[in-house]
């Protein structure tokens, strides 16, 4: 495709700029479609005064060099990267159902059905256990953050807060807090199963519409999280509740990411979405 033939090297003159897809923390994302090609990408455009101002240059150039390295398809591939006097232009594949975020508040009682739950689930597992072996930690897994394509497949993006394990950089505090694990809360050191206990956290929210520790205030959450204290509600089932209680446990004790991909209700829930898609043709 356009992107592999690296023959020509893009400038923002190959591309029209289509329909706004969001506005993010320091940039806007466009549809854009390459002139030649046709290829529709999602663009990223990045004010360079703002990422001054915010101080954030060295952590987006390290985003992109760790998102345009990761190939797998549940990672957003990120093709190539541009700028101009005033601006940083980012290529990326094109998620055309966007965020997941708005799907699950979208669904009958803002939750997904334990397939979907379970697909989902899946899909996030293996991009994780993939930016593991590549030894980058995501930290910062929450709906926002994960796309959906037109054919119901996940897509990890926004890396800006995953690191190299080599470097266990605090993380500031910003945005959700019911996503953080007890030894980020204690702010200890931490290692690159942070990510399982926020696949338990998003596995919870995707099947009840909420995360378990959200309370009113953040003193409360900090408590709950610090204590585990997990509650569900009567519609969900055993094998969910058991995949969850793996996830949410101190650190060192909770299951491995591909114990995730064969847990029995992931495996239960895959071959029924395959019987679902079999009986549908
Ligand atoms: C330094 O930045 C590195 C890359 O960060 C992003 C790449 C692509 C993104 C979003 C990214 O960061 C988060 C962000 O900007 N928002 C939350 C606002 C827009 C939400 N996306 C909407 C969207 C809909 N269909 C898409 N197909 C592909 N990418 C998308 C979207 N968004």
């Amino acid at each position: 495709e356009a992107y592999n033939n690296c023959s020509y090297v893009w400038s923002k003159d190959d591309f029209e700029l289509g329909t706004p897809l969001g506005k993010g923390k320091f940039g806007r994302v466009y549809i854009a479609r390459e002139k030649k090609t046709k290829f529709l990408v999602a663009m990223k455009i990045l004010f360079k005064s703002e990422l001054v101002k915010g101080r954030v240059e060295k952590q987006v150039l390290r985003e992109l060099e760790i998102q345009s390295r990761l190939k797998h398809p549940n990672i957003l591939r990120l093709f190539n990267w541009f700028y101009d006097d005033r601006k940083i232009y980012i290529a990326l594949e094109l998620a055309s159902e966007g965020e997941l975020y708005r799907h699950l508040k979208a669904s009958p009682h803002g939750r997904f059905n334990e397939r979907r739950a379970a697909k989902y689930t899946y899909q996030v597992a293996d991009a994780l256990h993939y930016c593991h072996l590549n030894n980058v930690i995501h930290r910062d897994l929450k709906p926002e953050n994960l796309l959906l394509t037109g054919d119901d497949n996940i897509k990890l993006a926004d890396f800006g807060w995953s690191a190299h394990t080599l470097s266990n950089k605090r993380k500031t505090m910003c945005g959700t807090l019911d996503y953080l694990p007890p030894e980020m809360v204690e702010s200890k050191s931490y290692d690159d199963t942070v990510d399982q206990w926020c696949l338990g956290v998003l596995c919870y929210e995707f099947l009840v519409g909420s995360p378990p520790f959200e309370s009113e205030d953040s003193e409360k959450t900090y408590a709950k999280i610090r204590r585990i204290e997990v509650h569900y509600p009567r519609y969900v089932t055993q094998g969910a509740r058991d995949l969850i209680s793996k996830l949410l446990k101190p650190n060192g004790l909770r299951i491995s990411l591909r114990e995730v991909m064969v847990h029995p209700w992931i495996k239960e829930n895959k071959k029924k979405q395959l019987d679902e898609t079999f009986t549908a043709v």
